[in-house]
């Protein structure tokens, strides 16, 4: 079995991305939805991404931008894959160029089978908590509504922290977590010390 790839999301300052590089993440995340605290303008963005050595991901997280804001974004920061987060078509999120992941906001009654369908180009399926706001709330779901052997990359998230996600990858195993909340301080401010227990975390259920 592969290692379950970790990607830490909603990064917000230097120092909080060079944590996750030195403790391991797979990915780091850039929210350009300016609702969230943990918003990122765009040369801010162009910043931190520039922080980030070879092989490690960087993912822009959009909620239902216009294809013009998604191209503004693109035209200056050297996002690898886009994660989106809202009511985005599969042919909307197909528009730009670069690999993308579709978020499901899981609750019962929700087909992720059916979702799935919805979204055939998606490189994967991120499954999130159904919330207001549309992510990022730090809130878990009822894994039982992800379907046994789903077959796209999944990418589990979704209120999980250093706690909780040991058991999560053990039942779901899922291809990637991804996380938010449970690795900060205060919303926006992630904090090295959880950074670094998530991911020991995830690495102690990969065994
Ligand atoms: O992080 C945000 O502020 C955010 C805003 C809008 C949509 C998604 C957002 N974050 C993503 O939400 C999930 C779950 O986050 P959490 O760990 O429960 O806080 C995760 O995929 C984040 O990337």
């Amino acid at each position: 079995m592969s290692r379950t790839r970790i990607k830490i999301c909603g990064l917000t300052r230097p120092q909080d991305v060079r944590a996750a590089v030195e403790h391991g993440a797979d990915a780091v995340g850039f929210v350009f939805y300016p609702p969230s605290p943990r918003a990122v303008g765009i040369e801010q963005a162009a910043e931190l991404v520039a922080l980030l050595p070879p092989f490690v991901t960087s993912v822009g997280l959009f909620v239902n931008a216009s294809g013009e804001e998604v191209n503004a974004v693109l035209d200056r920061v050297p996002l690898q894959l886009l994660q989106f987060h809202g009511d985005e078509t599969d042919a909307q999120c197909a528009r730009h160029g670069r690999p993308w992941i579709k978020a499901a906001r899981m609750r019962p009654g929700v087909d992720l089978v059916e979702f799935s369908s919805l979204h055939p180009r998606a490189s994967g399926v991120l499954v999130d908590a159904f919330v207001d706001g549309y992510g990022g709330g730090g809130k878990t779901f009822d894994w039982s509504l992800i379907p046994a052997g789903f077959e796209r990359p999944l990418v589990l998230s979704g209120g999980l922290d250093a706690d909780n996600v040991v058991e999560a990858v053990r039942r779901v195993r899922p291809w990637a977590v991804d996380v938010s909340s449970g690795v900060e301080s205060a919303k926006g401010i992630k904090d090295a010390a959880k950074i670094a227990a998530f991911i020991a975390g995830v690495r102690n259920a990969d065994g």
